[in-house]
């Protein structure tokens, strides 16, 4: 079993410390603990929910996103660029972190865009083969089963309203079905492929495919309940070259402890890294200084460059003839009675998410797309000749630029909720589509406002801060109003609720609309990037914090630029990837 006490964590020494046991934590550890000579120690914020029906029956996702014993509460700070609001921001806490509250869908993003993040300084981080590479996270059609791995599966029934949906988007010229969306070509619509065990049923977390099936490993060991605070690294004064991790330091009910170890790999999420190495001294001198922290290793790149996903919602009141099942009945006991039957008798449940279609702006508005290019051109030259943005900056723009231009690289996103979002009204039957957006412009950044540890940082996502950013999202609502102008939907649909017609319908009144509505889809990338270290990078393509001589980081924050899927699929190869480097850093 490898949970133990403080007091016999304290008393080791490891090899490996891991900061977090969510998505990428657990890969790792899992990985790094087959070789039973290496001792690996996992430190996790939160508590272990193993066999827990909130995590493991697919049908309840979303229901603990505001308990605090699942989820971290952060929030942004206010967006100035949406009406300053307040966006929240939840984020997994306890073993499997946000594996355990996604809405599970699984997908592989399209090689161009993980071909990028070579581009951009990282030989060996090749796109085709990336997931691949790991047969323990690709769909087999077989379902073979493998222990200490992510089962993926399609959900065992779709809905009936999928096919009139599906049947509208396949009216658009060129888009095409995708039989298996885990092949690496996303583009077009398919059914959705889930990490969903099909052999119960239940969902696959990091906890329950990683570390569950290895309890018995002695040479893995995981603290819950301890939340690390910061880094011990050696003094800058006498070192004389690359700092040396030795320790963390960690709060146990209120009381400070310190386990040592030989490396030490954090894998504590976008927010929280970052401000875990500030608050080692690792950072830029003048965020340290505002702080109170002696700097260690002078490294601007900490915390910047934060990209994430955001997404527009469209709701539309279906005619009471047309065929659809909708969340929004689960708040009727009936129905959810009949649900939990039919999931207890084997037969499944209907688990979430079912259809998604990614789309090239060029097929989803041909008219406009050109414009929009053009238009995107020219802010991005503006930028350049304004000389403020940071190092690297413009490097990544101009890649963004060629794929925007890349009509097989999908930059729209529409994915279908059965139901109201967020708010669920049975009384109605009711479909959302969700439009995201992929390739954002805006940059944000996550920073520790005190030296408390428990004190959230400072999270400014800086969110729609280009006008490109504004133009693709309402382009996204053009998109999945065509969608539902389209037959058999639109014979499906009585009205659309939001935006709301004739109220809004010029680009203008959809630019305010979108403002007040824009979201956050939980994908942060980018805030400790995997970059040279002159264009504000923080970990070189071995995961090694710039200056140190072995602490690391390996989960989604390393990304330096963001690609078109949903998150999970690369932070469990973040995970399995990092495993590998540091298995044959310790072979040479
Ligand atoms: C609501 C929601 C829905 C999502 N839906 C999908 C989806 O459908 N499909 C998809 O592919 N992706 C989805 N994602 C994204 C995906 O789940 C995440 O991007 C991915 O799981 C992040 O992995 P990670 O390892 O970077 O971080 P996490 O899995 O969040 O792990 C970080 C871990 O570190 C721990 N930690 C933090 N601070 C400390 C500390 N100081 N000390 C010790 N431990 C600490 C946390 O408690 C957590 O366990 C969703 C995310 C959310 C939040």
């Amino acid at each position: 079993m490898p949970l133990i006490t403080v007091d016999e964590a304290t008393q080791k020494h490891f090899d490996y410390i891991i900061v977090g046991g969510g998505t990428s934590g657990l890969a790792l550890a899992t990985r790094l603990s087959e070789n039973l000579k290496t001792s690996v120690l996992v430190v996790e914020a939160g508590q272990g929910h193993f066999h827990d029906p909130k995590v493991d029956i697919p049908s309840n996702f979303g229901s603990v996103l505001n308990d605090p014993k699942y989820v971290w509460d952060f929030t942004t700070t206010e967006q100035p660029n949406l009406n300053g609001r307040v966006l929240p921001m939840p984020r997994g806490k306890g073993l499997g972190g946000s594996s355990n509250i996604n809405w599970l869908v699984w997908c592989k993003p399209p090689t161009a865009d993980i071909d990028a993040i070579e581009k951009l300084g990282n030989p060996g981080w090749i796109g085709g083969s990336m997931v691949d590479a790991y047969p323990g996270l690709t769909f087999n059609p077989e379902y073979r089963v493998a222990e200490g791995s992510i089962q993926i599966s399609f959900p065992p029934q779709s809905y009936t309203v999928d096919k009139v949906v599906r049947d509208a988007i396949l009216q658009i010229p060129n888009v095409e079905v995708i039989g298996d969306p885990t092949g690496g070509d996303i583009s077009g619509t398919w059914m959705c492929s889930a990490n969903v065990d099909p052999r119960n049923r239940e969902r696959i977390t990091a906890a329950s495919g990683y570390l569950l099936p290895h309890m018995k490993r002695e040479n893995l060991s995981v603290l819950t309940e301890c939340s690390a605070c910061r880094i011990l690294l050696s003094d800058p004064q006498h070192a004389g070259g690359d700092l040396t991790a030795s320790a963390v330091e960690f709060i146990y009910h209120e009381q400070r402890h310190v386990v040592h170890g030989s490396s030490v790999v954090l894998c504590a999420g976008p927010v929280k890294s970052p401000q875990i190495l500030e608050l080692s001294g690792v950072g830029n001198p003048r965020i340290l200084s505002d702080i109170g922290v002696d700097v260690k290793i002078d490294l601007p790149g900490v915390g910047e460059n934060l990209q994430e996903h955001t997404f527009l919602t469209t709701t539309f009141e279906l005619r009471p003839d047309a065929p659809v099942e909708c969340f929004d009945l689960f708040v009727d006991p009936d129905h959810r009675k009949l649900a939990e039957e039919t999931y207890a008798s084997g037969a499944g449940y209907r688990m979430g998410i079912t259809s998604q279609t990614f789309i090239h702006l060029s097929i989803a508005n041909p008219a406009e797309s050109g414009d929009i290019i053009l238009r995107a051109e020219q802010e991005v030259e503006a930028l350049k000749k304004s000389g403020s943005p940071p190092a690297g900056l413009c490097e990544q723009y101009d890649i963004q630029l060629d794929n925007l231009k890349n009509p097989s690289l999908p930059d729209q996103q529409v994915m279908i909720l059965y139901g109201s979002y967020p708010v669920p009204c049975p009384e109605k039957r009711l479909i959302t589509l969700f439009g995201g957006q992929h390739h954002p412009f805006s940059r944000g950044s996550i920073h520790a406002m005190t030296q408390d540890p428990l004190r959230h940082a400072r999270i400014d996502p800086n969110h729609i801060s280009t006008n490109i950013d504004l133009e693709l999202s309402i382009q996204d609502v053009k998109l999945m109003r065509k969608i539902a102008a389209t037959e058999p939907l639109k014979s499906a649909i009585l009205q659309e609720i939001t935006p709301g017609l004739p109220a809004c319908v010029s680009d203008k009144d959809l630019r305010e609309w979108a403002k007040a509505e824009i979201c956050a889809m939980c994908h942060t990338i980018g805030t400790c990037s995997m970059l040279p270290r002159e264009k504000n990078g923080v970990v070189d393509p071995y995961l090694k914090v710039y200056g140190s001589s072995n602490l690391y980081i390996a989960d989604l924050l390393i990304i330096p630029l963001h690609f078109a899927a949903h998150a999970q699929t690369v932070a469990y190869v973040i995970g399995e990837k990092a495993a590998d480097i540091l298995t044959s850093k310790g072979q040479e």
